[in-house]
């Protein structure tokens, strides 16, 4: 790639506190669904906050092959409308979902309840991620798939011409899997229902709604029951997008592990189904003040003021994985720092990411210098700091690559990545962020 030399970064415990007042960019999973509703519907669509990052530059790209209008009006701020729900077209090409699981999966919703053929891939991560998870239960609607071996991408679908609604139980906690579900029972004729065991990211239900169909959610046992009626009229309408709290969630950890920093970061979104980080930090005796607290574009939106903090081991329950499920690299770094022995409990799901994240959290943080060890599917990190030195192979994955650098700012010695490249994924601007705020991360030697 371009600048092959500056690949490997390295951070290193600055001489001075993190300090400074910031925005992240925007939420990965609302931008994704911004441009695939706006793209079905009637009617313009106006987005702000738009985050630019590679995989939602996917998503832009494979709705305009169908035939949405998708275009950058400024910095974050899009324009984009539909033909309206059934009316996408065959693509020419190949789609290129490159390092998303969002996109990917999302749109074989899309594409098995519209009458037109397509062929999908991904870059060497995606191809290696479960798709039969979609393509399984997206089989009732009439599609047709067919997928590599494994059930992995390539794959090519021949979407039904009249799709039948599904009716279907979660086996696994994925909104991405609801939500491709929920996006094939736009165009079906009938009501789509989904029963989720566990209570997953409600962003698609959400803007569903705020787009003009009929979503209704009743409580279910300890989950929910999502019913949709097919063939709404769906109509463009504005969307503000929050700042990803999945994101913020490393200028967070950076601040509360360099002695005496303080750091405000503006505009981050708080939906209950994606702060289970927040909450698990708080119980670890982390000072985040949550400020101006708002609503933005229908999601809970505040202002996070994170102080410096002696942090203390935590035991994190199986079920708030679905609220913190891409969190799980950063909080091992917060853990690895902290006092005493942590366990985070059931995070099978973490296998399947754009790494095998629990086996590349276990040797990012060991091969530092942490005490841990994977049982079952928990992980188990002694704390108590970290001496840092190693290079950690980040394996396409941009949540390592972040968290390794974030761990380096507290390390006795140095830690570097392999490769930053795939920061761009879901937050670009990272490292210019991370420096301006008093990060020590340069290109590595
Ligand atoms: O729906 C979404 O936008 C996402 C859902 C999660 O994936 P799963 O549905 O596979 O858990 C998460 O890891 C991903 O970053 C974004
Ligand atoms: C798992 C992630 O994304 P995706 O599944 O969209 O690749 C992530 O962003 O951490």
């Amino acid at each position: 790639m371009e600048h092959a030399a500056t690949l490997p970064q390295t951070s290193r415990r600055p001489a001075t506190p993190l300090t400074g007042t910031i925005t992240v960019p925007g939420d990965k999973s609302i931008s994704h669904r911004a441009l695939m509703f706006a793209g079905l519907a009637v009617g313009e669509t106006r987005i702000s906050g738009l985050l630019e990052g590679e995989d939602v530059l996917r998503t832009a790209a494979a709705m305009r092959a169908l035939g949405a209008t998708v275009e950058r009006t400024g910095p974050g701020a899009w324009r984009a409308s539909g033909p309206g729900i059934g009316g996408l077209q065959s693509p020419d090409d190949v789609l290129d979902m490159g390092n998303s699981g969002t996109a990917a999966r999302l749109l074989c919703g899309i594409l098995a309840s519209h009458d037109i053929f397509a062929v999908m891939t991904g870059d060497a991560s995606l191809r290696r991620r479960p798709m039969r998870r979609v393509i399984d239960p997206l089989g009732a609607t009439g599609a047709v798939f067919a997928a590599r071996e494994g059930g992995r991408l390539p794959l090519s679908v021949r979407g039904a011409a009249e799709a039948m609604p599904l009716s279907y139980r979660l086996p696994v906690a994925s909104a991405q899997v609801k939500s491709a579900l929920l996006l094939a029972g736009l165009n079906a004729r009938g009501i789509t229902e989904i029963e989720e065991p566990e209570p997953t990211r409600d962003h698609s239900e959400n803007m569903l709604r705020y787009f003009g169909a009929e979503v209704e959610v009743a409580t279910h046992g300890t989950g929910k029951l999502i019913r949709l009626r097919g063939q709404p009229e769906l109509r463009g309408a504005d969307v503000v997008v929050p700042g990803d709290p999945s994101s913020a969630a490393f200028p967070i950890v950076a601040a509360l592990i360099v002695p005496g920093s303080r750091v405000t970061i503006g505009g981050v979104g708080l939906n209950p189904l994606r702060t289970g980080l927040f909450l698990t930090l708080r119980e670890m005796g982390a000072a985040i003040e949550i400020v101006n607290a708002r609503e933005a574009g229908g999601e809970p939106v505040g202002d996070l003021i994170v102080t410096a903090s002696d942090l203390r081991a935590v035991d994190v329950p199986a079920e708030r994985a679905p609220s913190m499920i891409d969190e799980y690299p950063i909080l091992a770094v917060a853990c690895a720092m902290a006092r005493g022995s942590s366990r985070l409990r059931g995070l099978a799901e973490l296998r399947v990411k754009e790494s095998d994240r629990l086996a590349a959290t276990l040797a990012m943080i060991t091969a530092n210098g942490v005490k841990a060890q994977v049982d079952g599917d928990d992980l188990i990190i002694e704390g108590g700091g970290a001496r840092g030195g190693a290079t950690v192979a980040t394996h396409m994955d941009h949540r390592l690559a972040m968290s390794a650098l974030v761990m380096g700012l507290a390390t006795e010695t140095p830690v570097t990545i392999d490769d930053a490249r795939f920061i761009d994924t879901s937050f670009p601007g990272f490292l210019p962020l991370m420096r301006g705020i008093g990060a020590a991360i340069e290109a590595a030697a």
